[in-house]
This record gives C-alpha cells, structure tokens and sequence, in this order.
C-alpha cells in the first residue's frame, strides 16, 4: 500500500490533539467542554469536535452510522464508514487547526473503532491498523483520556439522559450488554498499551471528583508542552 498522506509538520507550531473516549454516558461530552473551557482559559485557541462527524460531509455519515433500519449494516461497511468520516475530518478540519497552531479537542477517534469494531464486533484489529495507516499516516492523538467506569452505572445516567431529553437510543446504544463489555475491555486493553498517550480516568464519581481527576492530567501535560 503506498503512503498518501503528506508528512506531520516538524515545527513546534503544530498545536496539540487530544481525545475524550469510552462507552456510552460516561461523561465524554460532559467533559469535553470542561476540557475546552480549560484550555481556552490558558489563552489556548481550540477547536472542539467529535467523530463520527465534525464536518457537514462527515455529519451525514454519522446520520447513517447511527439510524437505525431494516436492512442490516455489514461490520465491513460500518467500518470504512468511520475511516470515511475520519478521512474527511482530518481533510477538512483537524490537520488544517493542528498546522495552524490550534489545539483539537475531539469527542472519540480512532481509539473508539478499535473498541467498537474490534472489539463491539469482532473485527480483526490488523484490518483497523492498516485503514488508520492509510487515513491517518503518522497523526495520532497527543493525549487521549479514557473515561472509564461500570456499565451499569453508565447505562443509568444514559437513561437519566434519554428521559431528560426525550430522544431515542440510537443503532449503537440498542446493542447487548456483551457488546459494551466487549468495547470497554478493548479500551482498557489500548490503554494499557499506550499507557503515556492514554490516560485512564475513573468516571464513576461525582462530576467535580471526575474534573479534578481529568484537571491533574491536563496540567501535567501543559506543563509539558508549552
Ligand atoms: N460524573 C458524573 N456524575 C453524574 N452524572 C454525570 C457525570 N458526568 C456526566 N453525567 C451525566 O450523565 C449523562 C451522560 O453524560 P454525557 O452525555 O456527557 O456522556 P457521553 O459519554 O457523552 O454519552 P454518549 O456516549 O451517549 O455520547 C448526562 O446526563 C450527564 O449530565
Ligand atoms: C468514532 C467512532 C464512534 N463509534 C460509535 C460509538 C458511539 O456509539 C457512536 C457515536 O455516538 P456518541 O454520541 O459519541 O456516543 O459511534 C464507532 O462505533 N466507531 C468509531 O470509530
């Protein structure tokens, strides 16, 4: 396969990439804001966005990922939908604010099609490495926090959250229990892969607890950078 994707700037002007991940209604969106909030504080510009999605094109993706329907969507379709969207989102939008010098802050990436489609489906994790090399070259996130807690607590603020609102659960939310037990052990299983980049953050205590816990990090990682 040849490598399409131009090379990652060198120059320290290269603004920094972080992800929020983890199942459903651990607190990623919740959170994610704090994250921005945080960072603009600091006089940093941010770009906040999410996958599926972060772009028109890719958005329509994501409509198509998460409606349900009759006809069933192949694991192999559902797959190169993602790295579709991702391959937008990175054209349009994340290269572009990274080259610039902006932070990106991102509600999932590519940690989350290791967990959802590795791991949720069963897909073989060789096949994600090859479609994350050809869509992403060498651009992988400079820290990813992993909002880790029990499916059972998560699945009651997911409902707490669908009553309040009154939407529906989506295609991936209707999946069984052994699915998200299946996601969340990959995501524990990267994490502890990548323990530098990915950071495993306890979200089964109250929000103040969980930002404090994700603000330690942060400051930790600025520090570094800037
Ligand atoms: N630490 C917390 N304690 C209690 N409730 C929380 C906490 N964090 C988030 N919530 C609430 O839990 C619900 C789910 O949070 P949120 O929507 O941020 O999760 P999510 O991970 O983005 O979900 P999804 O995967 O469906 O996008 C929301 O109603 C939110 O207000
Ligand atoms: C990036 C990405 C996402 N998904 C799934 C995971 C979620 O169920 C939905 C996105 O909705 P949410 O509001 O962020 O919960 O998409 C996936 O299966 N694979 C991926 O790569």
């Amino acid at each position: 396969m040849t490598q399409t994707q131009p090379a990652e700037p060198t120059s320290g002007a290269r603004g920094r990439f972080i992800t929020l991940e983890g199942g459903e209604g651990v607190g990623k969106s919740t959170n994610l804001a704090f994250v921005v909030d945080a960072l603009e504080a600091r006089g940093i510009e941010v770009v906040q966005t999410r996958e599926p999605g972060g772009t028109p094109r890719a958005e329509a993706i994501r409509e198509l990922l998460l409606a349900s329907s009759d006809e069933p969507l192949d694991s192999d379709a559902e797959l190169l939908l993602v790295f579709a969207a991702r391959a937008q989102h990175l054209a349009q939008r994340i290269r572009p604010a990274l080259e610039r010098g902006a932070w990106v802050v991102s509600d999932r990436f590519t940690d989350a099609t290791f967990a959802y489609q590795g791991g949720g489906r069963g897909l073989p994790f060789e096949r994600i490495v090859q479609l994350e090399r050809l869509v992403q070259g060498e651009l992988t996130p400079d820290l990813t926090l992993l909002l880790d807690m029990p499916l059972d607590a998560a699945e009651r603020r997911l409902a707490g959250r669908l009553d309040r609102t009154g939407t529906r659960k989506d295609r991936f939310e209707q999946e069984r229990r052994d699915f998200f037990e299946r996601v969340r052990l990959a995501y524990l299983a990267r994490a502890e892969q990548a323990p530098q980049r990915m950071v495993r953050i306890d979200a089964d205590a109250s929000l103040e607890e969980v930002q404090r816990r994700i603000t330690r990090v942060l400051d930790e990682r600025v520090a570094q950078w800037t």
